[in-house]
């Protein structure tokens, strides 16, 4: 298990990560989400022991970090895997995942397992950006780290490679039973992926919870806005439910649950039709996703409130255009006071 209790850490006399807790099983996956600049990197670099610590204690049982105590990194059985891959060029697929082995068993079990068994004897330019990420998992795995980090693995990749990698990546984690900080831009990945994600703002972690409460039962409305689309409709919280002008569901109190608050509303908690003049609201824009349009509307009834509804591509909608919005949720929403 890795515990980390009250890190801080700064850069000369600018604090960057600030009083930062976590608990990480033996097998668990955390994706570390944040705003560019926030801090996610320098935890890593933290927890590798790549730079000193101001307060705090780094714990994996066999070793305990302080700030008067830094463990190098070669003594924290760390597997690092980078955006880059950082692979030997000079060196074959694999003697870059057997390097310094004394036993390759291992190596010879995690070059099957990520697919890498006929490229054994290339070398790294003569892979693609996905082959060369297998080889450094592999490198990584066959040396039996005792915790992951991974700093944004898929960023060099396009989208369809990413979406295929990142599970392989996950599955060969699970399979290795070993603990993982994963940072991330995406929040598809972030979402999908981690067992848990943690989403850190300046330097402090605004949430660490599930996926889905991270995106159901956001902390704030940083959290509600960093983790996909957010529209916040004006209503009235009472006996459990939130009534608004498009509608009502049952609420989720965040900081409040009762009296006036703004219901947080996912596009797909939202049904939209075409309304000839009357309706609730108008068409501001729309965007093509492929499967999907995503369409931004305007209420009448509440000036600067934007709402936006995902629909089939299917259905046509057009800027300006007058639509009624109705609250379609089954599951209750999150409200924060107003
Ligand atoms: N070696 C350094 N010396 C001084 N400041 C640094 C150093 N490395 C990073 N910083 C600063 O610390 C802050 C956090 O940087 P960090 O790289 O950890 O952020 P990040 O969340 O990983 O960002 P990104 O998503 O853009 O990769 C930033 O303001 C950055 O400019």
């Amino acid at each position: 298990m890795l515990t980390v209790s009250d890190l801080s850490v700064k850069y000369g006399e600018t604090p960057v990560v600030n009083h930062l807790d976590l608990t990480l099983d033996s097998d668990e996956i955390l994706m570390l989400v944040g705003p560019t600049g926030c801090g996610k990197t320098t935890i890593l670099h933290a927890l590798a022991g790549l730079i000193p610590i101001a307060t705090g204690v780094i714990s994996l049982g066999k070793w305990q970090a302080t700030p008067k105590k830094l463990i190098p990194p070669e003594k924290r059985n760390v597997g690092m895997v980078f955006q880059d891959f950082a692979l030997f060029p000079h060196l074959t697929v694999e003697q870059n995942v057997c390097f310094k082995l004394k036993n390759t068993t291992l190596g010879d079990h995690w070059l099957q397992l990520l697919g890498l068994d006929k490229f054994r004897n290339a070398r790294p330019e003569r892979l693609s950006g996905g082959q060369k990420q297998r080889v450094a998992l592999a490198r990584t795995l066959a040396h039996e780290p005792d915790f992951v980090l991974l700093d944004e693995p898929l960023s060099n990749l396009d989208a369809a490679l990413k979406d295929s990698l990142r599970w392989e990546i996950r599955e060969a984690l699970k399979a290795a039973n070993v603990p993982a900080i994963w940072v991330t831009h995406d929040q598809d990945e972030a979402l999908s992926i981690g067992d848990r994600v943690g989403v850190l703002n300046k330097g402090v972690l605004a949430q660490l919870d599930t996926p889905e409460n991270c995106f159901s039962k956001p902390a704030s409305r940083f959290v509600a806005n960093f983790l996909g689309d957010a529209s916040f409709v004006p209503g009235r919280f009472d006996q459990q439910l939130v009534r608004t002008c498009i509608g009502a569901a049952p609420g989720i109190p965040i900081d409040t649950d009762s009296g006036e608050v703004d219901l947080l509303l996912r596009p797909d908690d939202i049904n939209i039709r075409h309304q000839d003049h009357a309706g609730n609201g108008c068409v501001e824009w729309v965007r093509f996703e492929g499967g999907s349009r995503l369409c931004a509307v305007s209420l009448d009834e509440h000036e600067n409130t934007q709402v936006k509804v995902r629909v089939s591509h299917e259905h046509l909608f057009r800027p300006g255009d007058r639509v009624q919005l109705a609250v379609d949720s089954t599951h209750a929403l999150a409200a924060f006071a107003r």
